[in-house]
């Protein structure tokens, strides 16, 4: 590409001695160029964490970290004035966009067909299982799926840049299974971490680095080059954004490491999760933002279901049934998942549809089958209403996917089928499904909530619980549950309150139990009380919090 070789950080590839002779990053103590290291950093870690990568990273920190924080905080003001009663709307300052005709910008060859997207943690082994799934696109997760500890963070760049590179290979020394790319593998996307989380073991001028700066700015730094040689692309899927102005930010993050390597703009393609309430009322307005870059939205449906619990919270209207009851057929998640497609389709955008939590069952053959027949319906629904593809967490899942947007989707995508038929207001988005709370799931949450959290203090962000994947967004909303119905002191489907004596009753009865579950799991062991506390804490707290990784990533840190 014109000018790509002669830009400032496309320097040729230095040996790891000259990268640490040269190295003016400084480790644990002294800064230099205002940029400390504060995690291991081994010579397999050097080559990632190279003193020009870090300078670019620490170029965007300086550039828009205080842009993020004023959207943090933000964020906070907005929840003040959903506390004191407002009702999300479309905003009307924004209606000029919302009735203009504009699209974004071509959507690149291949990034056409999105049919079936495997997604996981960023795992030597299941990169490379993910790749050669037979999915058309492998979302790389640094966000739900991922517990951000810095051997976590720093090992899932170098198997993403071994994987670009296609040099990547595994052993596995108890199974003595080897694994390797197929000539044929999915395209790759990067999800680098949402808004709120920092990277602590990185400072810039003395203050963590935005851990989305981190992510994005190192597989941006490293595989650029090589992506684009193969037709490819710096593909990301960008988390949890709460209105147009964190799409803004992004969008100037990817001009500004555009401008350095001397890359047109445009060069960046991003699919945005849409996978929070206030985000549903500025689809197209985000989608407005990014134009340049944006290639599709995709419904991540945990994470709104999440995130409707928590900005209500303090409606006593807005108390939610159980969890396995708040399905995508409920109205106002088939609201929004119809409003993703009429608005994206209509700006040329693809709509992605997300993720049903069963996986496979190996164990019992008939639960197995009612498994994938509530993915495949999830799918036929998905495939049936206009989504361009979908998501599946396990590669047994693909071939069942595929088959359905086969049958119902004979082009690359369905970007033709624009739904003028169905109108979504606000009410739509906003009405509250009706339904059951019962003391199996309250119990449900909590176990699910705990185990979940042992899981991710021991370093594994995906984990199979029950028969269903569960991972951060999974498992926020089991605490962001208990923290609703005892709050609003909800009424059991039975006539008994929610309240602390209840709960501290089950609370107790599921420790003893699972103690058992997890006799033969050291890892979790070992994080088994931290997780108790930090789950219970957060469901008693008269507070929401914001993310149960933020308390919970202060274990992750040992400074
Ligand atoms: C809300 C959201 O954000 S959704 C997106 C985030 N969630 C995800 O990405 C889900 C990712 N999925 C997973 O992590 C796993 O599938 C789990 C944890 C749900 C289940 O894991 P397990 O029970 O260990 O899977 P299982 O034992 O059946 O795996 C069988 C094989 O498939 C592989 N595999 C399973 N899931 C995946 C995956 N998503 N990607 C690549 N390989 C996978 C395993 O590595 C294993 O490989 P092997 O046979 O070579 O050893
Ligand atoms: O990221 C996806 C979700 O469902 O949350
Ligand atoms: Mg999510």
């Amino acid at each position: 590409m014109k000018g790509f070789s002669s830009v400032f950080y496309l320097v040729p590839k230095k040996t790891i001695n000259d990268m640490t002779t040269s190295f003016n990053v400084q480790t644990n103590k002294s800064t230099a160029n205002g940029i400390k290291i504060r995690g291991k950093l081994c010579a397999e870690y050097a080559e990632i964490l190279t003193p020009q990568a870090l300078e670019f990273i620490a170029m965007l920190q300086r550039r828009f970290g205080a842009e993020r924080e004023r959207l943090l905080k933000l964020r906070e003001t907005i929840q003040q004035q959903l506390n004191a009663g407002w009702q999300p709307d479309f905003p009307s300052e924004t209606e000029a966009i919302r009735n203009g005709d504009w699209k974004v910008a071509p959507i690149p060859q291949d990034l056409q067909d999105r049919r079936v997207e495997i997604t996981g943690p960023c795992d030597r082994k299941m990169v490379i299982n993910a790749l050669n799934s037979g999915a058309n696109v492998f979302m790389a997760d640094f966000e739900d799926a991922n517990s951000p500890t810095w051997d976590n963070m720093v090992s899932g760049q170098i198997n993403l840049r071994d994987a670009v590179n296609r040099t990547i290979e595994f052993s596995d020394f108890t199974t003595g299974k080897t694994y390797k790319l197929n000539e044929k593998t999915a395209v790759l996307i990067a999800r680098p971490r949402g808004w709120h989380l920092l990277e602590e073991h990185i400072l810039v001028d003395d203050r963590p680095v935005s851990g989305s700066l981190f992510d994005f700015g190192l597989y941006f730094f490293h595989n650029t080059r090589k992506l684009l040689e193969q037709g490819s692309g710096p593909y990301f899927y960008l988390p949890k954004l709460e209105n147009r102005h964190e799409a803004a930010l992004w969008n100037e993050v990817f001009v500004a490491a555009q401008e350095a390597f001397g890359l047109p703009i445009g060069t960046i393609k991003v699919t945005v999760l849409l996978e929070t309430i206030l985000a549903a009322f500025e689809m197209d307005e985000i989608l407005y933002a990014l134009r340049d870059h944006i290639v599709a939205l995709n419904c991540g449906r945990w994470d709104y279901i999440f995130s409707f619990i928590k900005k209500f919270r303090d409606r006593a209207d807005c108390v939610l049934p159980d969890r396995q009851q708040v399905t995508m057929t409920t109205h106002f998640l088939r609201s929004y998942s119809l409003l993703t497609i009429k608005t994206c389709h209509r700006r040329g955008a693809l709509a992605m549809g997300g993720m049903a939590a069963q996986i496979p069952i190996k164990t019992d053959p008939v639960a197995n089958e009612t498994a994938l027949a509530k993915v495949k319906a999830d799918k036929e629904r998905e495939a049936g209403d206009g989504h361009d593809g979908t998501w599946v967490a396990h590669p047994a899942l693909v071939p069942i996917a595929r088959q359905v947007f086969d049958s119902k989707m004979p082009g690359s995508n369905q970007l033709s089928v624009l739904r003028d038929d169905i109108t979504i207001t606000a009410a739509d988005l906003l009405s509250v499904p009706t339904g059951s709370i019962t003391e199996a799931g309250l119990r449900n949450n909590i176990r699910v909530g705990i185990l979940y959290l042992s899981a991710w203090l021991s370093g594994s962000g995906c984990v199979p619980l029950y028969n269903l994947m569960e991972d951060a967004a999974t498992a926020e909303i089991c605490r962001a549950q208990i923290w609703q119905w005892l709050h609003h002191n909800a009424t059991l489907e039975d006539s008994r309150s929610v309240d602390r004596p209840l709960f501290q009753a089950l609370l107790n009865e599921e420790i003893a139990a699972l103690h058992q579950e997890i006799a033969d799991r050291s890892s979790w062991q070992k994080t088994f009380d931290t997780a108790i506390e930090l789950f219970t804490q957060l469901v008693i707290a008269d507070n929401f919090e914001e993310f149960l990784t933020l308390p919970a990533y202060r274990h992750l840190v040992s400074f």
